[in-house]
């Protein structure tokens, strides 16, 4: 990447920069390849943050099916972690997981279901699991709520088979005008379930798999509990990558931690067990990027203070502008032939591309997914009848409350002074995009386009020709689409 006009002697946001186009040779968006360079070659360079409110097991299917990555984060209880894992694990990786209910599942039953997945309906299926109907929100309209499925499901049903090709799961919805199918199989039993657009998209991206196949799903590790324990567990689980996380990465406690998860992971891998790559963070610095590989890290994570429920900025004064941060741990990262993960403050897919330009090998996302059908939070619908999640930081009173259950009176009083998040958000679903999906693919093709501007088939060529201006605030203003007339 360089800079237009010369480095300036400040550091920058993703607000703060722009890219000039350049000289192409590539004919089609389509023709670049967006796989992460961050020697985890996944498709898409797209992490899920290891947020509570955000990433859970529909988050990790979803994502994952499409080619990112998420990672489930350190609160949930190991126990917990290894269910969610076992059922990322089996579950199918081009057939969506299925909203199922019984015929006497009551509509208002099925209703609270249905907002769980993006598909939009639930199957209704026999004491077989074989489908007898679909059940839509529209069913219930000015039906009793009480009313059992079997008397307001539709029975005209698109079946396939598990091993069709979405390729011709799209061809036989269009031909029947449909927009769902179902997947069964050889003995007719619900296996997943595949809209329009889903077999639009199971054409287009590959899903992140591991060597067995399998979808892939990180799991992050705190630094004050029993390290050894969780990271043992998550490994045993079967985790495909193992992120140790705290708000100031850059200290003796997390080198320590990633020495000794290091070492487990070695013995693991050692055992048969396959070279889980260990993440470390957070840092800003290119002396911390350096101390993180040094411990063991293969890869950094970056960032801190520009997260949407971050605190740590206006409670602390520490941080570093996101852009600035990116590019010189990057830097520092690929001198030892290592990688970054650019973490929070994205917004825009501009600022995807921008964090890839700056050289992140992927880029982290918490809050922009929290406000989604596949977050772990609930629906809920606002006076004015907008949809919407609820979201809170990690270091917030009410994340800190629920990781320190375990504690004294004292050492959670204690811990509840250090609040640097917020403890409750609304995160609106876009009515345009309410899916991760949604997202995935406004930002994939964002970075596409950014990519062919920059005249790279790849993300590491990107990096490389990227050609990046500094903005003033009317130089962005100037890029924001009006809405209505001015
Ligand atoms: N990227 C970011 O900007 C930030 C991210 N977060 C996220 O919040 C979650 C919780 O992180 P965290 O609050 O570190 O909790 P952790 O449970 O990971 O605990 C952090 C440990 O580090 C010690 N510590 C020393 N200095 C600091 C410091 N400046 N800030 C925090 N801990 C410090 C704490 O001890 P003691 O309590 O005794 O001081 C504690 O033992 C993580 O997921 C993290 O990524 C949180 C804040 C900023
Ligand atoms: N300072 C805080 N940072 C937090 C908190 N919870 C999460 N985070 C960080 O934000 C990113 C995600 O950023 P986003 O802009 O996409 O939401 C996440 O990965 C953490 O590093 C918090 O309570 N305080």
């Amino acid at each position: 990447m360089r800079f237009t006009t010369g480095r300036p002697d400040f550091d920058l946001t993703y607000d703060d920069v722009f890219m000039s186009p350049t000289r192409s040779a590539i004919r089609s968006r389509m023709d670049v390849d967006l796989s992460s360079t961050d020697g985890l070659r996944l498709p898409i360079p797209l992490v899920v943050a290891n947020m509570t409110a955000i990433s859970g097991r529909r988050m990790a299917e979803t994502v994952a099916r499409r080619g990112g990555l998420a990672v489930i984060p350190q609160d949930l209880s190991a126990a917990v972690a290894t269910r969610l894992i076992t059922k990322v694990k089996s579950a199918h990786v081009v057939f969506d997981t299925p909203i199922h209910v019984t015929r006497d599942t009551t509509i208002s039953e099925a209703l609270a279901l249905i907002p769980k997945r993006a598909h939009g309906v639930a199957v209704v299926l026999d004491d077989e699991r074989r489908p007898v109907g679909l059940v839509s929100p529209s069913d219930g309209d000015g039906m009793d709520r009480f009313v059992p499925v079997h008397e307001l499901m539709t029975t005209d049903l698109t079946v396939v088979g598990a091993d069709t090709s979405p390729k011709d799961v799209f061809a036989k919805l269009t031909e029947r005008r449909h927009r769902l199918a179902l997947a069964t199989d050889g003995d007719g039993r619900l296996v997943g379930v595949l809209t329009l657009k889903g077999a639009m998209r199971s054409a287009i991206y590959s899903p992140a798999v591991d060597a067995a196949g399998r979808l892939r799903i990180g799991a992050a590790v705190g630094i004050s509990g029993d390290v050894e324990e969780r990271a043992r567990a998550m490994l045993d689980a079967g985790a495909d990558v193992l992120v140790l996380d705290t708000a100031h990465g850059h200290q003796d406690r997390m080198l320590e931690a990633i020495r000794l998860v290091r070492t487990l992971r070695d013995a693991h891998a050692a055992a048969g067990g396959p070279r889980v790559p260990l993440v470390g963070g957070n840092v800003v610095t290119a002396e911390g990027t350096v101390d993180l590989i040094e411990a063991g890290a293969d890869i950094v994570k970056v960032g801190v203070g520009p997260g949407a429920m971050c605190t740590t900025r206006m409670q602390t004064g520490v941080g570093r502008p996101q852009f600035s941060a990116v590019l010189d741990c990057a830097a520092a990262a690929a001198e030892m032939g290592k990688a970054i993960w650019a973490d929070g403050g994205v917004r825009h897919p501009r600022d995807v591309s921008l964090a890839l330009a700056a050289g992140a090998g992927a880029v982290m996302i918490g809050s922009w997914f929290a406000g989604t059908y596949e977050s772990t939070g609930v629906m809920n619908v606002a006076p004015d009848g907008r949809a919407y999640k609820e979201s809170f930081g990690m270091a917030s009173a009410r994340a800190v409350r629920a990781r320190t259950q375990e504690q004294s009176f004292f050492e959670r009083a204690r811990a509840g002074l250090f609040e640097e998040g917020i403890s409750s958000s609304r995160m609106y679903l876009d009515p345009g995009r309410p899916g991760v999906e949604d997202l995935i693919d406004f930002i994939t093709s964002g970075v596409r386009s950014s990519c062919t501007y920059a005249g790279a088939r790849t993300l590491k060529t990107f990096h490389t020709r990227a050609n990046v201006g500094v903005q003033s605030r009317s130089g962005y203003e100037e890029g924001r689409p009006l809405h209505q007339s001015w």
